[in-house]
């Protein structure tokens, strides 16, 4: 299929390169998938970066919700328990239906931006005592590579200027109004935790200032 070039107003230059029919165990979405070239090597050495958009129902009749979701290889295919992205991303979708319409930008950004290998080393260093966020800087990383321009440049592609965003992250509201996009509403992404996943969100709270229920 032809891919259709657009410059979003931010100046990110970004590509659609797919939109189809979608169905789910929740319901109906359509699929796309965008691109964006980087003018310099990401921490995973690449020099694109790619995004799928799940869309459900008419984004366009109210301000629709959005959840930016960041790759979890295992917690989202092997619904892994070190952490709560399976379950939210879940939650999302499920909301998203239920409300009529929405968005899922699922960014591959495994572990943070840090790629698959570096996470698995981190769960390595993890389970030596280490928090996900002393992992990170113990193999050289931040502890967060994200910056989400791609799916701020999405929404402009897709003429969604305000978004209710469905997010624990402070930093991904802030990131979107940088980037152009109005967040009118904050809707919490918070699932019920597991013994297994406490610490995770305990790190996110107090290290990451995540709004999330102290336990
Ligand atoms: N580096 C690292 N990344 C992890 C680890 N566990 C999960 N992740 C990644 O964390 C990302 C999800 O980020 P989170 O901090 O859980 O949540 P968030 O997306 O910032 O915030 P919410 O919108 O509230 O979910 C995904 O890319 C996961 O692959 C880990 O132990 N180490
Ligand atoms: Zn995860």
């Amino acid at each position: 299929m032809a891919s259709i070039p657009s410059a979003a107003p931010s100046g990110t230059q970004i590509t659609r390169m797919a939109d189809a029919d979608f169905p789910t165990r929740w319901g109906q979405f359509r699929i796309q998938g965008f691109q964006r070239p980087l003018t310099k090597p990401n921490s995973q050495g690449l020099l694109v970066e790619e995004a799928v958009a799940l869309i459900h129902g008419d984004i366009y009749s109210t301000t629709p919700i959005i959840r930016i979701h960041s790759q979890c290889l295992t917690g989202d295919v092997f619904h892994s328990l070190r952490c709560d992205c399976r379950l939210q991303l879940e939650l999302a979708l499920a909301t998203i239906v239920e409300a009529g319409n929405g968005i899922v930008l699922y960014e591959l950004q495994e572990g943070r931006g840090i790629g698959l290998m570096a996470k698995l080393q981190a769960y390595e260093l993890q389970d030596h005592g280490r928090d996900t966020v002393e992992a990170n800087v113990e193999l050289g990383f931040k502890p967060d590579h994200r910056a989400f321009e791609l799916p701020a440049a999405i929404l402009h592609y897709l003429d969604v200027p305000a978004v209710r965003l469905m997010t624990n992250n402070p930093e991904k509201v802030e990131a979107l109004q940088t980037h152009g996009i109005e967040v009118t509403e904050r809707i919490s992404a918070e699932v019920p935790p597991e013994t297994t996943f406490e610490r995770y969100l305990e790190v996110k709270r107090e290290k990451m200032g995540h709004l999330l229920t102290a336990r």
